[in-house]
């Protein structure tokens, strides 16, 4: 699949990200960067005890660092180290399977919550690939899982627990930041619960496999902003992300132990650029596979985007219209356009 082609992320290149992926491409060492804001959420997360004031002030992190970086991590998740660690014990034994198993054209996943669910990278039309495999799961998909298959059935709960926790998080994040953007805070809680449903929502399972070719036309994952309202990332210990701060590629340095979140093209439209949907990408690494989920805060077709304080720099769209389009350019052009293509 050319990836991206029906998810919620694809790459982009518009003239400025042609150069920054040009120059990315030389694989120069970035830096690591410690710099990513590291956001402790127990105030809203109700994990220990917090006053009135160390909420306002998570409040404030969470939206510098959403208009500053359009990423940040979190500590004080609510989603115990076991769990995670279940989450990627489950994650490799998933991808281990065989080929045939795993994409489904044996029969033990079919009619399972994972039929249908496999993606893997395939060459884009200017010849970059990513080298990534991938699982690509609606939520409601994953309650609807079938438990006559003993195999998937801890994977299944697992999965269950670790997004019955990462909706309820995304849900805070999401209406602290459009609070900031002048919605009450009754409207808001209408707005998310009723648009972004387990219907709408996915988790997609990544792994990264070792990488034995050394070329500037491969990547883990191309460059590219999520298609959301925000994502929610769990990534292992090996390390390969990187976003763009200030026109430079900048590494991400992993924790385990922390939740990263970033900001989509949804609401940055919806805040008029205030937040940020940032480029990111995977790197490649020779020796280890590497592993991430992702859950992505994804509103139903007919939901509407409407930029919010000041002047609208976005034409109002439903989120149907948006990935119509996006799958269009893919189609056509074989690259995401984006927001470029709603602006005023
Ligand atoms: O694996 C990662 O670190 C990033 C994954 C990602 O960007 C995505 O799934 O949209
Ligand atoms: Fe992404």
């Amino acid at each position: 699949m050319q990836h991206g082609q029906s998810s919620t992320r694809s790459t982009i290149s518009n003239n400025s990200c042609n150069t920054i992926f040009e120059n990315s491409l030389k694989k120069e060492k970035e830096p690591d960067t410690d710099q990513l804001p590291l956001i402790d959420i127990s105030s809203l997360t109700g994990v220990g005890s917090s006053t009135f004031l160390e909420k306002q002030k998570c409040k404030r992190q969470i939206i510098e660092a959403s208009k500053q970086w359009g990423f940040f991590q979190v500590v004080n998740h609510g989603i115990s180290n076991e769990l995670l660690k279940k989450m990627n014990d489950e994650q490799m034994k998933l991808f281990g399977q065989p080929y045939d198993e795993k994409s489904n054209k044996k029969v033990s996943l079919s009619n399972s919550f994972l039929s249908n669910a496999y993606r893997s990278g395939t060459p884009t039309p200017t010849n970059q690939f990513s080298w990534f495999e991938a699982f690509h799961i609606p939520l409601s998909d994953i309650r609807s899982g079938n438990p006559q298959n003993p195999n998937n059935n801890t994977l299944r709960t697992t999965i269950e627990k670790f997004t019955t926790t990462l909706s309820e998080l995304a849900l805070k994040i999401a209406e602290v930041l459009a609070e900031n953007v002048g919605c009450d805070a009754k409207g808001l809680a209408g707005y998310f619960a009723e648009n972004c449903s387990e219907k709408t929502c996915y988790l997609r399972l990544n792994r990264y496999p070792p990488c034995p070719i050394s070329s500037d036309q491969v990547v883990g994952l191309m460059p590219h902003t999520d298609s959301d309202f925000l994502t929610i990332l769990y990534q292992d210990q090996v390390g390969g992300l990187q976003l763009v701060k200030d026109n430079k590629w900048v590494t991400v340095k992993p924790n385990p132990q922390y939740l990263i979140i970033n900001i989509g093209d949804l609401f940055q439209a919806w805040s008029n650029d205030l937040y940020k949907s940032v480029e990111h990408r995977v790197m490649t690494n020779n020796k280890f596979e590497r592993f991430s989920a992702a859950y992505l805060l994804c509103p139903s077709h007919d939901t509407v985007i409407q930029s919010k304080g000041g002047p609208p720099l976005y034409k109002k769209f439903s989120f149907g219209e948006f990935r119509e389009q996006v799958q269009e350019d893919v189609r056509k052009l074989g690259r995401k356009v984006g927001l470029p293509r709603f602006r005023l």
